[in-house]
């Protein structure tokens, strides 16, 4: 049976966050492969590139138009058997590219029994009834709020800011410094004033939050660098201030701007990689990224969005799981299932994996640098999407070979040798991640 190698069609969702016109990424990539239901508009955000069979916005097989969902369903052999024996007769995750340019919302996402529960009760705001771990790869500088912070830096702010500690209350602020700076302790207790410190942020009524925000934004302005009392060593009082006064600048007064304090503040370089599981907080703030999750499109939001708000669910399903940023971050591995020839590896070609600790999806990132850089994949039991995010070469599947560019989308087989070949000069880097599944 022949391998197949089906270029895809690819939705793109235009939230409110998203990069302007050809600004997004994620409209450029769309755009990279014709279609009579795209023309980009300068003025419009385009936030997501979906690659995938999720049924909200599913891939289209770019010469006959049918869905991978169908294409999947007609022959789960294109899946492995093993994938669509577990998984059912589509891909176990979905694959996107975003370009942000406000921030998203306060979010987490429900873990799988969670997902069962909010999706019967609530189909309209919870369309799946499956969890969503999740994982972000860098394509150009990223920040984001990713996890709660060490408790000591967040009872820094609470005794450093005054709007913090009015939102938050006085009794429960002091609660949570007093646990948080108890040596050694009860885990459980200190979560659970952590819990309560949030919540009571989270509860804060609209006139105190429009009061407060007005507070923290004159701090913010006028104090500058000694703001927060200068921050705390992983996020210094000048950057807090900066961005207290962005997020404000794009949303107003909003709840959101004061969970700054609670989250951890962090920057990613191109290639550098983060991973959330089911009931961890985030807000992506900035940049492009490739995004990986397991099949679903389960929010529970809570702040920074004009979207349906679910502040009580939020604030219960959290894992209040805290730590220092660099326990978040993923470090990529060499592919061991991956060859480069000669030319690759003078040129200093690279071919790394992201494996997360779940199931559903592993990212295989190839960067190939001059002419006739070559890499050869060693065929997969599972299915895989691969986009070329710059640069331009080659991809074949045995004796089927196409061109790839920026923006171009394929889906590949199961047991499929896959080969990547850079066409694109000595100074050109072709890039492309490739999302798999092998059980
Ligand atoms: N962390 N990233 C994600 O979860 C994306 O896959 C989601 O699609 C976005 O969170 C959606 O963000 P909004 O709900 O529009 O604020
Ligand atoms: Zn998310």
């Amino acid at each position: 049976m022949q391998v197949p190698l089906i270029r895809l069609q690819c939705g793109v969702n235009s939230y409110e966050w998203g990069k302007k016109g050809s600004d997004s990424a994620a409209a450029r990539f769309a755009a990279a492969t014709p279609s009579d239901d795209l023309s980009i508009q300068s003025d419009k955000p385009y936030a997501e590139l979906w690659m995938g069979t999720h049924p909200s916005n599913p891939s289209k097989d770019v010469n006959t138009g049918r869905t991978l969902l169908d294409l999947c369903s007609e022959n789960q052999l294109l899946l492995s058997q093993s994938v669509a024996a577990k998984y059912g007769a589509k891909l176990p995750f979905l694959f996107k590219v975003l370009s942000i340019n406000k921030a998203l919302s306060i979010q987490a996402h429900p873990n799988k029994k969670l997902a069962e529960q909010l999706h019967a009760r609530d189909p309209k705001n919870y369309p799946d009834d499956n969890h969503k771990p999740e994982m972000a790869i860098a394509i150009t500088p990223f920040e984001g709020l990713c996890g709660f912070r060490p408790l000591d830096e967040i009872a820094h702010f609470l005794e450093t800011v005054k709007p913090l500690r009015t939102l938050v209350g006085e009794e429960e602020a002091a609660q949570f410094v007093q646990a948080a700076k108890q040596e050694g302790g009860d885990e459980a207790a200190k979560k659970k004033a952590l819990q309560k410190a949030f919540g009571g942020l989270m509860s804060s009524s609209p006139e105190d939050v429009d009061r407060e925000t007005a507070n923290l934004v004159e701090l913010a302005k006028t104090e500058g660098e000694t703001f927060a009392a200068g921050g705390v060593s992983s996020t210094k009082g000048a950057v807090l201030a900066e961005l207290v006064t962005r997020l404000h600048g794009q949303f107003g007064s909003d709840i959101g701007i004061f969970v700054l304090f609670f989250l951890n503040f962090v920057t990613l370089q191109p290639g550098e990689a983060l991973f959330l599981v089911a009931d961890d907080i985030h807000a992506y703030v900035s940049g492009d990224i490739v995004e990986c999750m397991a099949a679903s499109d389960n929010v529970v939001r809570a702040g920074l969005t004009p979207k349906f708000k679910d502040v009580s669910t939020l604030v219960d399903m959290l894992t209040y799981n805290y730590a220092p940023i660099d326990q978040q971050k993923m470090t990529p591995t060499d592919y061991p299932y991956a060859t480069l020839n000669r030319a690759g590896y003078s040129s200093g070609s690279s071919v790394l994996l992201y494996d997360p600790p779940i199931d559903e999806f592993s990212v295989v990132r190839t960067l190939l640098r001059g002419d006739g850089a070559k890499a050869t994949f060693e065929p997969l039991e599972g299915p895989s999407i691969i986009i070329c995010t710059s640069g331009k070469g080659t991809i074949a599947v045995g004796p089927t070979k196409h061109e790839m560019k920026e923006g171009y989308v394929f889906f590949v087989g199961s047991t499929a040798e896959l080969v990547l070949e850079s066409t694109g000069g000595q100074d050109d880097e072709f890039i492309t991640y490739k999302a798999f599944c092998e059980i």
